[in-house]
């Protein structure tokens, strides 16, 4: 079967790559096309514009950044929307808001083409693994109900992530300025009942100041941001989330929204250990 595939990013070049390596067809786009040659020397073909990708292909997925991203490749000139129609199926494995993902399903299905909004848990290894934990909602599909569920899954699974990793920051400075080692810290955290799969992976890292991205900040910041407005819209108070945001956004300002999101510890490390990067 060929399988489309848009946006060839940290996590979609991992994605396209785990497609042929389990024997399907591929056509990848990238907005960046230069970005293409690495699938195509894998065996992908590649497609000029997501309409062409879209018109070749029965199933096509997008993993693209953000809100824009995933508006424009389907509703710009030469995008999915040209092509899409019956017997055709859209799957957005992006990490939106849920009006976005909405707005994309409708426009589709007016089309007569299947959507369905997938957006994913797990970062560039379980990617590269295959294992990455999909959050599916829309046709065909009732894990999480009507489209726009799966969307607000991920953003509420991602909110949490973002103020775990700020108060894991906060931990780190706060045993180091006490005279503990944060090493030692990280060692009893794994040992407890908050041991998790992103304090153990992470935190090495950040001990070593070494943020090469998986999860870009920028991407986590956006989804604070898009997990903040389904707070404003449901009337649910979320300041240690709106604290967290503040990291993040301050991290872009310092120039670190390329690396890992992990790199809000050097903002709680510059606010000398106080919190969210606040003065
Ligand atoms: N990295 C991670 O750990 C995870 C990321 N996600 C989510 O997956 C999505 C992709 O993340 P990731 O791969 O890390 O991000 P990257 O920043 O590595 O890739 C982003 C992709 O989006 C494309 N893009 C950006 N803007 C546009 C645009 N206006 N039109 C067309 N294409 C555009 C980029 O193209 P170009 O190459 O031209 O810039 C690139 O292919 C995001 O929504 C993110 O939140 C979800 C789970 C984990
Ligand atoms: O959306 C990104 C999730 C990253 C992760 O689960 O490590």
């Amino acid at each position: 079967m060929e399988v489309g595939f848009l946006g060839l990013g940290i996590m979609g070049k991992a994605m396209a790559t785990n497609l042929l390596r389990h024997g399907f067809r591929v056509t990848v786009w990238n907005r960046t096309l230069a970005k293409c040659q690495e699938l195509a020397a894998l065996g992908a073909t590649v497609g000029e514009t997501p309409a062409s990708v879209v018109s070749k292909c029965r199933y096509t997925i997008a993993m693209l950044s953000d809100p824009s991203a995933a508006l424009s490749v389907v509703f710009d000139k030469d995008g999915v929307l040209e092509q899409i129609g019956s017997g055709k199926g859209y799957v957005d494995m992006s990490t939106v808001d849920a009006a976005t993902s909405t707005k994309i399903s409708e426009a589709v299905k007016q089309k007569g083409g299947a959507f369905l909004e997938a957006p994913v848990s797990g970062s560039k290894k379980p990617a590269e693994d295959g294992q990455l934990v999909i959050l599916a909602a829309g046709d065909k599909s009732f894990f999480l109900g009507e489209i726009g569920n799966g969307a607000k899954m991920k953003l509420v699974v991602n909110m949490v992530m973002g103020s775990m990793m700020n108060s894991l920051s906060e931990g780190l400075c706060l045993a180091d300025k006490s005279g503990l080692s944060p090493q030692t810290l990280l060692d009893v955290l794994d040992l407890g009942a908050i041991a998790n799969p992103m304090f153990k992976l992470k935190g090495p890292t950040m001990l070593q100041g070494s943020y090469s991205p998986a999860f870009p900040l920028k991407h986590q910041q956006k989804d604070m941001r898009l997990a903040l407005a389904l707070g404003d819209e449901n009337a649910v108070a979320m300041p240690v989330s709106a604290a967290a945001n503040e990291a993040f956004k301050k991290a872009r300002s310092l120039g670190l929204g390329d690396q890992d999101f992990s790199a809000v510890y050097e903002v709680v490390k510059g606010a000398g250990g106080s919190g969210s990067g606040q003065p």
